[in-house]
């Protein structure tokens, strides 16, 4: 049976696992370049000449070992050989697979700028060493198994310049594997953006830490993470990504002391009579979710309740009952009488998350949100998030996503192939987890529950929303092994 790759793709390796403090946001820390380069210029200043970038080949090596399953003998090695270090990095590697019998060849952007000591190295192994204005560039890359890309790393900023940009273009034609050194060519590390031509990576080793950049974007591929005994203090990431294990801590079983109330209750206000589904959806995602109490408020209680006997229904949230967090919005339409319950969703203390119908009604009028005291989280796909926030570039997701957080007070979920979460204090996740089998109907209505149900334990809700999108994406990927289409096929493997 086969994966949708972008399953696969998400995965995130750790080489040598990082070790935590308190960090900001718990999880697998991301940082930036400049706080890289910071923790890279002590290891640089505690270690010998050259031994960052030894360790820098060893685990890229071990990188391609890993993906070509042990077998290097007679296959064809490209490199992608830029002026500096990264260049560097691809050349050391070069040299310790040609030495496991890999036929080698460097095509070098600035012969004269290469890294002198790894381009020697690899001429002695027995490595080819080409400029790349000179050599047949379509035929190598024809024949190549591997190609490795170290064209640039840390210290450039796209758009790639030329030969660059056409190397790039045309490594990304061939059938061959392909390695990104640090990052894909042409990837800005931050923010993720492409301008102009990017490597498209299968795999990419990089170091120090997982960028931010490499996590938002498709470019990637899996991402393997190598610290290289240089990891930036994990307290100072502000960027994260969750991992199974702490999201399996934030949904602890019930235990002897607990009752339906003490889990905390989620109110959902979802479905309309042109989209009745929407309302069962968010509501199974609730309910599947963690047991407690659901409550339902809107015009479709009766078939909530005849689909989940367990939710108590009322037709308004005014007569709902007490609820620890809400839910608003999923098909929920944008009439009067739609409006008015999300108004009054919106003058409780607790918690509230504004989905689909509700933000159309905010995108309308943004003067409801005026009034609003207690925690908010909103969670726009694209579409939504334009209307909402029509200034924002989304080329930069995670900075758009951050800007509106900041710009709102709230905590803001923008949906996609990687789902950003940001909070108004600029702490954002990357969510990993997922498949393209997510991209259908209703979908979103389970996520919506799944994250309300979260919300009413009582947690951060940064990391509530987090924590829901990273345990829909697995949903939608155990969903996508077993070929289960429909929304509704995500109920039964959100545990
Ligand atoms: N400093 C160190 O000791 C270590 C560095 N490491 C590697 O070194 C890399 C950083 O190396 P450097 O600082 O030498 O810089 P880079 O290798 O990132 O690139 C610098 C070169 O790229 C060219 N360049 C810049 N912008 C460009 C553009 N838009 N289009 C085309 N070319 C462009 C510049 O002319 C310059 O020659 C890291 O990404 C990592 O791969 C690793 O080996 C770990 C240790
Ligand atoms: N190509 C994709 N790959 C992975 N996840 C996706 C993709 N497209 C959409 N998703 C996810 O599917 C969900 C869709 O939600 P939404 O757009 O609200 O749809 P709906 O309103 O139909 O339920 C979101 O969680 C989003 O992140
Ligand atoms: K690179």
């Amino acid at each position: 049976m086969e994966i949708p790759s972008s399953a696969q793709e998400q995965q995130m390796t750790i080489a040598t696992p990082p070790t935590f403090g308190t960090p900001p946001t718990p999880g697998i820390p991301s940082c930036t370049v400049a706080q890289i380069r910071d923790a890279e210029r002590a290891a640089l200043a505690r270690t010998p000449e050259g031994a960052l970038m030894r360790r820098a080949a060893g685990e890229l090596t071990t990188a391609v070992l890993d993906a070509l399953d042990g077998h290097v003998v007679g296959r064809s090695v490209v490199l992608l050989v830029g002026a500096g270090n990264n260049g560097g990095d691809a050349l050391w590697a070069g040299v310790a697979l040609r030495r496991r019998g890999g036929a080698v060849t460097a095509l070098l952007t600035d012969p004269a700028r290469a890294h002198p000591a790894g381009a020697a190295g690899l001429r002695r192994v027995g490595g080819r060493l080409l400029d790349v204005a000179r050599a047949d560039v379509e035929k190598l890359l024809a024949a190549a198994d591997v190609v490795i890309d170290g064209l640039v790393g840390l210290a450039a900023r796209p758009p790639l310049r030329e030969p660059a940009a056409s190397l790039v273009r045309l490594a990304n034609r061939c059938a061959a594997l392909r390695v990104a050194v640090d990052l894909p060519s042409g990837l800005d590390p931050d923010s993720g953006v492409a301008t102009g031509e990017i490597f498209d990576a299968d795999v990419t080793v990089t170091f120090g830490g997982a960028k931010p950049g490499l996590l938002v974007s498709t470019s990637a591929g899996r991402v393997v993470v190598a610290d290289l005994g240089m990891a930036p203090d994990p307290a100072v990431a502000s960027v994260g990504v969750l991992t199974d294990q702490l999201v399996a801590g934030l949904l602890a079983d019930p235990g002897s002391g607990d009752d339906k109330y003490s889990g905390g209750v989620v109110g959902i206000v979802a479905g309309s009579a042109q989209y009745p589904g929407a309302a069962v959806l968010a509501v199974g995602g609730a309910v599947r979710l963690r047991p407690g109490m659901v409550r339902y408020a809107g015009p479709q209680a009766a078939a909530v309740v005849q689909a989940w006997p367990e939710v108590v229904g009322a037709d308004d949230p005014s007569r709902a009952g007490r609820v620890q967090a809400w839910v608003v919005g999923p098909g929920a339409g944008t009439d009067t009488a739609a409006r008015d319950r999300l108004v009054t969703v919106l003058a409780a203390d607790g918690p509230v998350l504004v989905d689909a119908d509700g933000l159309t009604l905010l995108a309308a009028e943004p003067a409801l949100l005026e009034g609003r005291r207690g925690p908010l989280v909103l969670t726009p796909h694209e579409g939504e998030f334009a209307r909402l926030f029509p200034d924002l570039d989304l080329t930069d997701r995670l900075g758009a996503a951050r800007a509106a957080a900041a710009s709102t007070g709230a905590v803001i979920l923008l949906k996609g192939h990687r789902t950003v979460i940001a909070a108004p204090d600029g702490r954002a996740y990357v969510n990993t987890t997922g498949s393209s089998w997510l991209a259908t109907a209703g979908s979103g209505d389970v996520l919506a529950g799944v994250m309300g149900s979260l919300l009413a334990t009582g947690i951060d809700p940064l990391l509530a929303a987090a924590a829901g999108a990273h345990l829909h994406g697995r949903a939608g990927e155990r969903a996508a092994h077993d070929r289960a289409a429909g929304a509704h096929q995500l109920w039964d493997r959100l545990r």
